[in-house]
């Protein structure tokens, strides 16, 4: 199996199914016998790591998807910038009191990237949409350029989500950002299936699309990961 050393996932939106997928992700690799590292640099709307809602968030659920137990250390390694307030990070940081910059969260992921092993794989999840707000100063798509690792890009199946999705991806060519494929998540209540959401974004988008329904598994033979 080839695959890729780092991705990006990033979101055409918010609660979009990032997360799912990155998690679904995480299990393929792992199940085809990779090494996979998957980090939530950067996170809001999380509860403290005593609170029994805790292994729902974001980190929990990539915590579960690596097998690893929730600890301090595990939590820290996995995601050292966490707020409580459901918010855009850098509103979620303002509200404790705190910031942060580009730079230390750049440099952070990098460090994490350099000390991964060989075959390793390192799967980073974005906050919310690309162009939501990181930092006073910066949004996820500067995050993603100086990350300089190629982007996978989630989509929702709900009515909407060809047209931010296709922003997306407009945004990233706009930008020089390798995207090597697509995933539409099916969302609750989507109109129609995913696949029907995956085709019309496929038509428009010259990348390859696969497709994630509820509860379902990473798609198989997508962007050469299996
Ligand atoms: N394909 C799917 N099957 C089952 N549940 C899904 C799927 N896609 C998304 N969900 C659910 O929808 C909700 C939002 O998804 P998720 O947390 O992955 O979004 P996100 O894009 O990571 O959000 P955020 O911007 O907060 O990081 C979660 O409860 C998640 O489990
Ligand atoms: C709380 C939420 N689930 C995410 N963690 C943060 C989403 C920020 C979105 C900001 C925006 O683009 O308007
Ligand atoms: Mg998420």
């Amino acid at each position: 199996m080839t695959a890729l050393p780092a991705l990006f996932v990033i979101g055409a939106g918010t609660e979009i199914g990032k997360t799912y997928t990155t998690a679904a992700l995480v299990r393929r690799l792992r199940g085809r016998g990779r090494r996979v590292r998957a980090l939530k640099p950067l996170a809001s709307g999380v509860p403290p790591l005593d609170h029994p809602d805790f292994a729902e968030s974001d980190t929990g659920r990539l915590l579960a998807a690596q097998g690893l137990a929730i600890t301090r250390e595990s939590v820290g390694a996995c995601s050292p910038w966490r707020f409580a307030a459901p918010l855009a990070p850098d509103l979620a940081a303002a509200r404790e009191g705190r910031s942060l910059t580009l730079v230390e969260l750049v440099d952070w992921c990098r460090a994490r990237l350099v000390e991964a092993e060989d075959g390793e794989i390192v799967v980073i999840e974005g906050v919310g949409g690309l162009m939501s707000p990181i930092t006073e100063a910066a949004t996820g798509l500067d995050w993603l350029k100086s990350q300089e690792i190629p982007a996978l890009l989630v989509s929702g199946s709900y009515l909407g989500a060809i047209s931010h999705a296709l922003t997306a991806v407009e945004t990233l060519r706009a930008h020089g950002v390798p995207l090597v494929g697509i995933v539409v998540s099916e969302s609750e209540g989507a109109p129609t299936p995913p696949e029907t959401v995956a085709r019309q974004i496929a038509r428009h988008a010259d990348v390859p699309v696969g497709c994630l329904s509820w509860g379902g598994a990473f798609p198989d033979g997508f962007i050469g990961l299996d």
